[in-house]
């Protein structure tokens, strides 16, 4: 059985990452690719590394172009998001990268993001505890951000075996520039990102907080509080995560291991490194894999976390493409099976 895929946004980043992991996919075709501003052009015009799609033409993001469809990726800024996937039958399988069906919160919708919020659907981040049976054949499913893929699977497993505290974690992370998007964003030009780093979205003030505190919470069975801060890399791809929490009476690094070995251990993309080694982007880029790290510093009583992604793949279009392979019942690592670039 072949399954058939349109891809809305194939202009853009994560669009583009989606098909790059769907042309080598077992199961699925590329049916139809859609655009806005780009719509007339060819695929190999705005995505020359998509060699064999290249001929492919990009057609409007409208309800009757991606009607007809399996599957339905939506790789669009948030609004427009949620605007077409309301008008998508209800047996097609609609995996939405953007954020408009992330939260279960209305407020915290509303206070992040400045709209109404438009309802919640499950959430694409398999290995999150309780997240994959929800995900086995679900119709519509919403990609978790970037920095919350990376977070919350370096912070799951310490908050569901109970080692670490609820009311004391600190995230900072550093993204590359795709992150931002392909748009013309003057802060993202060359001379502003090339030789430096940058932090932005300071003070509690990054729409994804809220949703590293949703999945924190469900991980942990009782609200957690995080201070968030985002940084920007001059590199194109890529997330490294610090996150540090308190650590309950108890808590050692050996315990912490042994908790993050039986939570990834069957995991076929989230690795927990040996010891003495730690996680970085180079790693992963290019991959759906994750690398993860703990430490326990005695000095501050705080367990320390390192855990690093490709915003791009994990972070977006890999989580994509592993989440309707659960939706549709096929073996999860399908068209994933990619290991990282060097160097
Ligand atoms: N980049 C990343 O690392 C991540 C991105 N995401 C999410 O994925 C989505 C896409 O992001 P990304 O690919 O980075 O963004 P890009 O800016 O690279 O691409 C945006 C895409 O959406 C299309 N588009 C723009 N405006 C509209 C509109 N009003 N209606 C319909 N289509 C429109 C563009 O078409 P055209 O070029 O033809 O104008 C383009 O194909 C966003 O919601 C983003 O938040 C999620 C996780 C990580
Ligand atoms: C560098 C940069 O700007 N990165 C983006 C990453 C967010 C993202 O792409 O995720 P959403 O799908 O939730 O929008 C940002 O911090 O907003």
């Amino acid at each position: 059985m072949s399954y058939s895929a349109a891809v809305s946004g194939a202009s853009g980043y994560a669009g583009g990452e989606v098909l790059r992991l769907l042309a080598n996919h077992p199961e699925v075709h590329i049916r139809t690719v859609t655009a806005h501003s780009n719509a007339g052009q060819r695929l190999g015009e705005l995505q020359p590394h998509l060699h064999t799609l290249a001929d492919q033409v990009l057609v409007e993001t409208t309800p009757e172009n991606l009607a007809g469809h399996d599957v339905v990726f939506l790789a669009l800024p948030h609004g427009a998001s949620a605007e077409i996937a309301a008008q998508l039958g209800e047996d097609t399988v609609v995996i939405d990268a953007a954020a408009d069906h992330r939260l279960e919160n209305p407020a915290d919708w509303e206070k992040f993001y400045g709209s109404a919020h438009q309802g919640t659907w499950p959430y694409g981040l398999p290995e999150l505890p309780g997240q994959r049976a929800k995900l086995a054949g679900a119709r519509r499913i919403a990609v978790p951000g970037c920095y919350p893929t990376t977070v919350l699977l370096g912070l799951a497993p310490a908050f569901a075996s109970g080692q670490v505290l609820p009311d004391d974690v600190v995230i900072v992370a550093a993204t590359g520039t795709s992150g931002a998007g392909k748009s013309l964003k003057p802060h993202l030009l060359g001379s502003e990102v090339m030789g430096g780093m940058s932090p932005y979205g300071v003070g509690g003030g990054h729409r994804h907080t809220p949703e590293i505190e949703q999945g924190l919470t469900w991980a942990a069975g009782e609200p957690v509080q995080v201070s968030f801060t985002p940084t920007l890399a001059p590199m194109s791809r890529g997330i490294l995560a610090t996150s540090t929490a308190k650590i309950a009476p108890g808590t050692t690094v050996d315990s912490l291991r042994e908790a993050y070995a039986a939570h990834y251990d069957a995991e076929p993309f989230v690795h927990l490194l040996p010891e003495g080694q730690w996680p970085a982007t180079k790693q992963v880029v290019g991959s759906n894999h994750v690398t993860i790290q703990v430490a326990v510093d005695e000095h501050a009583g705080r367990a320390v976390v390192v855990s690093a992604s490709d915003n791009l793949t994990k972070g977006t279009a890999g989580g994509a493409v592993q989440s309707m392979n659960l939706a549709l019942g096929l073996p999860e690592t399908a068209g994933l099976n990619l290991l990282g670039v060097a160097p």
